[in-house]
């Protein structure tokens, strides 16, 4: 709850429209909400969009005006004073095993953890500390040297070194073993519930998700197919386990395609029509800039 007594609202959603340059309306009208507190897994088969929504989310792409994407009531792309003072935080991607990253900038060499931990401005020394024993980070590993799950720790406590508001994270403990992967999703589950953080996780693994989870949204070909509270989604009572509540979305998904794709076949050849790539690209609904 903000100061006013009004219950302030993460992240909100409104009419969001997106292409790719020189690519059809990917997502129409979409719509999510979301209050501090919340941890909301973004699910989806590959290629439905979860990597892109993130990227919007995170303001790295402009997509309409100023009250389209709103990240705690500012906008998303233009307030950038949400990802400098560390309120809105993504992380996502993967450092190469040759080029380690500050930020989106490569940095090439040999660098130890520490230099790239402690290379943070600003961070508060005992959340440092707490995230490198976490983490279980020394502080002397080589980053060009080190297996991909120990540069993975080490990106992710640079990424969590501030008290991030809002947290987007794009499949980031891949790498990590289970002891790792557990704790720190419980290091996330202590964010939301003591700070009022608000966390969106799109991922593949959903062991142990169901009760860390607070909602769900399924995104299929760019579109919304559900967003609710996972203790309002009917088959988990049945299912127990998200994954069996998952598969047969994912499927029916796939099946579906198979069947458009054989009724496409089967259909005479549409007649040509000349279509510049501006022209799909144009239409101000879904124009969009990048960062
Ligand atoms: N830079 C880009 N330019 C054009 N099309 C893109 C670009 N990035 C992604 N796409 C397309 O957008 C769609 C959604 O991609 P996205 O990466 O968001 O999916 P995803 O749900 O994150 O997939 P995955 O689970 O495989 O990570 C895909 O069809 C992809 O080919």
């Amino acid at each position: 709850m903000a100061g006013n007594g009004v219950e302030k609202t993460s992240l909100e959603v409104t009419a969001m429209n997106f292409a790719y340059p020189g690519k059809p309306p990917f997502i129409s009208n979409f719509n999510l909400s979301l209050q501090p507190g919340s941890r909301c897994l973004l699910i989806g088969a590959n290629g439905a969009g979860k990597t892109t929504l993130l990227r919007i989310l995170a303001g790295k792409h402009m997509v309409g005006g100023r009250d389209v994407v709103r990240v705690l009531g500012r906008s998303a792309f233009h307030d950038t004073s949400l990802v400098c003072g560390g309120e809105l935080a993504y992380l996502g991607g993967s450092w190469s095993r040759t080029v380690g990253c500050a930020g989106e900038i490569p940095l090439q060499g040999d660098f130890s953890a520490e230099f790239m931990i402690f290379g943070v401005e600003g961070a508060n020394p005992e959340r440092r500390q707490k995230l490198i024993e976490l983490l279980d980070i020394d502080l002397r590993w080589r980053m060009h040297k080190v297996s991909d799950g120990q540069r993975r720790r080490v990106q992710i406590c640079m990424g969590l070194l501030q008290p991030f508001e809002v947290l987007l994270l794009d499949e980031i403990t891949v790498d990590l073993d289970v002891v790792a992967r557990l704790d720190l999703l419980e290091f996330f589950k202590e964010e939301c519930e003591q700070r009022g953080a608000c966390i969106v996780y799109a991922t593949h693994i959903f062991d142990g998700l169901e009760t860390w989870a607070s909602h769900i949204a399924y995104v299929e070909d760019g579109t919304l197919k559900r967003a609710q509270l996972m203790s309002e989604v009917p088959e988990l009572t049945v299912a127990k386990t998200l994954i069996k509540v998952v598969e047969p979305w994912l499927r029916r998904e796939r099946e579906e395609r198979e069947k458009a794709a054989a009724v496409k076949a089967l259909a005479p050849p549409a007649p040509r029509v000349q279509q510049s790539a501006s022209s799909l690209w144009g239409s101000s609904r879904h124009m969009a800039y990048y960062r």
